[in-house]
This record gives structure tokens, sequence and C-alpha cells, in this order.
């Protein structure tokens, strides 16, 4: 019945970035199209897999945790906050130093109160670099996270915390394959 996450992981494209093998998929990507049956698969999966007792935030990054936090809360009705690469300079933001596999970058968090019970979700994690700072920044704020989910997880990746992942996958030069699935 679940079966088009893994199905398109599968059939996804790699290109190199560097050294690094990068597959290209709607969820980790937005292309070529983000089926909309797709999008409903994931999000039915989060719902199941997370605790969401008396969360109060939903928290992703930009760009590419945007989708599948609005897909979350539409069917929680749990308010969104997205980790942003631009500076508001909105009181109480946090500045956080990411780092991946393939780049580095600034990232600014905002819309979380000390006290608050949170999620965070991603689309990959990878180094876990991007986790681990957007993590720092949340205990900086003083809130509690409630639960970690990735919805891809490409080989074995600590972020100092147990988390769940949908699908666990390899990816060589020359595709993806699907080595766990948590459904
Ligand atoms: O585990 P890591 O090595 O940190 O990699 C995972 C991160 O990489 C991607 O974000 P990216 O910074 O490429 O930005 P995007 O969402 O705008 O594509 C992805 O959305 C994750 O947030
Ligand atoms: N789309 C995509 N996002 C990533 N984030 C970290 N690694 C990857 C990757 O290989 N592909």
């Amino acid at each position: 019945m679940f079966n088009k996450l893994t199905e398109s992981l599968e059939k996804c494209p790699i290109v190199k970035r560097g050294e690094y093998n990068y597959f290209i998929h709607p969820v980790s990507d937005g292309v070529p199209i983000v089926e909309p049956s797709l999008l409903r698969e994931v999000a039915v999966l989060m719902v199941k897999s997370l605790d969401l007792e008396g969360v109060t935030k939903i928290v992703v990054a930009e760009a590419m945790g945007i989708h599948i936090g609005v897909a979350l809360s539409l069917m929680t009705d749990i308010p969104l906050t997205i980790i942003r690469k631009r500076e508001y300079q909105l009181e109480g933001e946090i500045a956080l130093h990411q780092t991946t596999g393939y780049s580095k970058g600034e990232l600014y968090l905002n819309g979380i109160e000390k006290g608050e019970k949170v999620v965070v979700i991603d689309d990959v994690f990878s180094t876990g670099g991007t986790m681990k700072a957007i993590l720092k920044g949340i205990a900086e704020k003083g809130a509690e996270v409630s639960d970690v989910l990735v919805v891809i997880k490409r080989g074995e990746c600590d972020i100092g915390r147990p988390y769940k992942y949908l699908v666990e996958i390899e990816v060589t030069g020359d595709g993806v394959r699907v080595t766990d699935t948590k459904f």
C-alpha cells in the first residue's frame, strides 16, 4: 500500500556534486514534480510515526523541509515554523551554522518560545550537520524536542539523540538502493 516513496527513490537520478553522489528526488528537491499521492503517503507515514502528544510547533528548515512541514501541519493542525536561510533580525532570532556533505551556510531560527514542545522533521539526513545545528538552536531557546523524524536517512547518521526515519537508503554513482523501511 505504501510503495510510492520506495519505488520513486529506486528510480531517481544521481548527479555529482564534487565527490558527493547527490540523489535527486521530489521529496528532497521538489523536482521534477511533487505528486500529491507521494506527498500524502509521506504525510500519513509521518503522522503514524511521530509522537505528537502536547506538541505546540512543527519545526522545519528551508527549503526542502517546507512542503513536508506544510503537509504535516495541515493534517495535525499544529503550527509550523520554518528555519530560514535569510536573517530577519526579529527579537530572539538565533543564527545557526549549517554544514552538509556538500555545502556550508547560515540558518536563522525564529518562532519558538522557552518551554514549548516541538517536533523537528526534515527531508534527508546525510552527515546530520543540519539537524545538529537545528537541535542546538532549539536547546538554546529552552524548548523541548519531543521527536525528530527524517523521511530519507542516507546511511549511518548520528545526530546525538534518537530519531525516526521512514526509509534508509544507500547511494552510489549508479543509483539509490532502499536498505530499510519503517512501514
Ligand atoms: O545531513 P546533512 O548532511 O546536513 O544534509 C541534509 C540537509 O541537506 C539538505 O538541505 P540543503 O542545505 O541542501 O538545502 P535545501 O533544503 O535548500 O535543498 C536537506 O534538506 C537537509 O536539510
Ligand atoms: N536531494 C538530496 N538532498 C540531500 N541532502 C543531503 N544529501 C542529499 C542528496 O544526496 N540529495
